[in-house]
């Protein structure tokens, strides 16, 4: 691969509506769109998912943006790449920073498939056809509210339901649900809200058969994680916990989860979310691709890797109409019954729309050959 520029698009996306975890509330996503460009002009593009503020993980936009300009971009630049597995192994002395690794190295892989002529499932080596999704429902004031969300939603036929929890809005809004709709394939995500002194709660929530409980302890728990575990019925998956190869084994062989919640930016990208992925399929840990928010290139990355055999529970990655009133890629995805087919088109599958992009820009930065690695330490 022969790559000349790659461009940092960064935008701020106004939500459809606010979107409220155990950590807050928020309207406004930053974005960055990656674009590599390589000697014929020809365009890849990935998505840096990192939040605003460091409270997912310690990542976040700016650090992220940081990140990409000193060390990736200028590697991926200034580095022979003759197949995107190549890129993780460039980063690989620069630690974290995962997110903004997996941005740049999402472009790289868009434009291999691109330049190949095949798909970026195809290039992934996924093979389904279409896959299945699930919505992620943020708290809502009341729970009213929410079960007038959850209504639209199993009526829109999303294949999962999965709704945010935090101390004091958890057992009883879960019974509330459950009352309402009966038997519909429901789960529930902390973000960390909880620890082991919640252990009661938490056992409460086993009576309403949940398929899961994602991430119910803080990231580094993995130890109080496999204690909880034995000590509750409903299975845990983790989410911010996976931030590698490496804690996905602890997590594997400590028993702290039952299923892995995998999100290509927060493991460092699509080469570690693939070994991730055999990794669990040799010890029968089912997976599903967790949402970040993302805009459209973002979300066509989470299809192209939820083709995988072993993501066999359906992700996070909804309808582009969930999250925006007007996504930045044509067509937009589009859940139908709670299904999205998976494009034939080359790599994402979809162009990048600069026309729409154009009302969330809010800068872009060019990086060039010319742009050296900015660093103290030399070799
Ligand atoms: O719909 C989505 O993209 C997933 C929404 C979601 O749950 C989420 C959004 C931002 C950060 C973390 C999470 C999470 O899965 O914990
Ligand atoms: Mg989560």
């Amino acid at each position: 691969m022969n790559i000349k520029e790659i461009k940092l698009h960064q935008l701020v996306m106004k939500m459809r509506n606010p979107f409220t975890t155990s950590f807050g509330t928020q309207q406004d996503r930053y974005v960055t769109i990656i674009e590599a460009v390589n000697e014929d002009g020809l365009s890849g593009f990935g998505e840096c998912v990192a939040g605003e503020d460091p409270l997912y993980s310690e990542e976040f936009m700016d650090s992220a943006l940081i990140a990409m300009k000193k060390y990736f971009a200028p590697l991926v630049l200034h580095n022979e790449i003759s197949h995107p597995d190549d890129v993780w192994e460039l980063f690989k002395p620069f630690k974290k920073n995962n997110m903004a690794k997996a941005g740049i190295e999402g472009a790289v892989w868009d434009l291999y498939a691109k330049e190949n002529n095949i798909t970026l499932s195809e290039a992934v080596g996924g093979k389904k056809p279409d896959v299945e999704v699930g919505i992620s429902l943020g708290l809502e004031d009341t729970d009213e509210a929410l079960l007038e969300r959850v209504k639209e939603k199993v009526d829109e036929g999303y294949k999962r339901i999965k709704v945010k929890i935090k101390p004091g809005r958890d057992v009883e809004m879960v019974r509330k649900i459950r009352d309402a709709f009966g038997d519909i394939p429901l789960m529930v995500d902390a973000n960390s809200a909880y620890t082991l002194d919640d252990i009661e709660t938490l056992k409460a929530l086993d009576e309403f058969d949940l398929m899961m409980i994602e991430q119910p302890l803080a990231a580094g728990d993995l130890i109080d994680h496999a204690k909880l575990q034995k000590e509750i019925k409903t299975p845990v998956c983790l989410d911010e916990s996976i931030d590698s190869y490496e804690s996905a084994l602890g997590a594997i062989e400590l028993g702290s989860c039952k299923i892995i919640n995998v999100k290509v930016g927060r493991v460092g990208g699509i080469t570690q979310s693939k070994k991730i992925h055999d990794l669990a399929l040799e010890h029968n840990i089912p997976l599903w691709c967790g949402g970040m928010l993302e805009a459209g290139v973002g979300r066509l990355h989470n299809i192209a890797i939820t083709t995988l055999s072993n993501f066999t529970l359906p992700g996070d990655t909804a309808s582009s109409s969930r999250y925006w009133f007007t996504d930045i890629i044509s067509p937009e995805v589009i859940a139908e019954d709670g299904v999205v087919n998976v494009s034939t088109a080359p790599g994402i599958g979809a162009d990048v729309d600069f026309g729409k992009m154009e009302q969330y820009l809010k800068t872009t930065e060019v990086i060039t050959k010319g742009d050296q690695i900015d660093m103290v330490f030399y070799n």
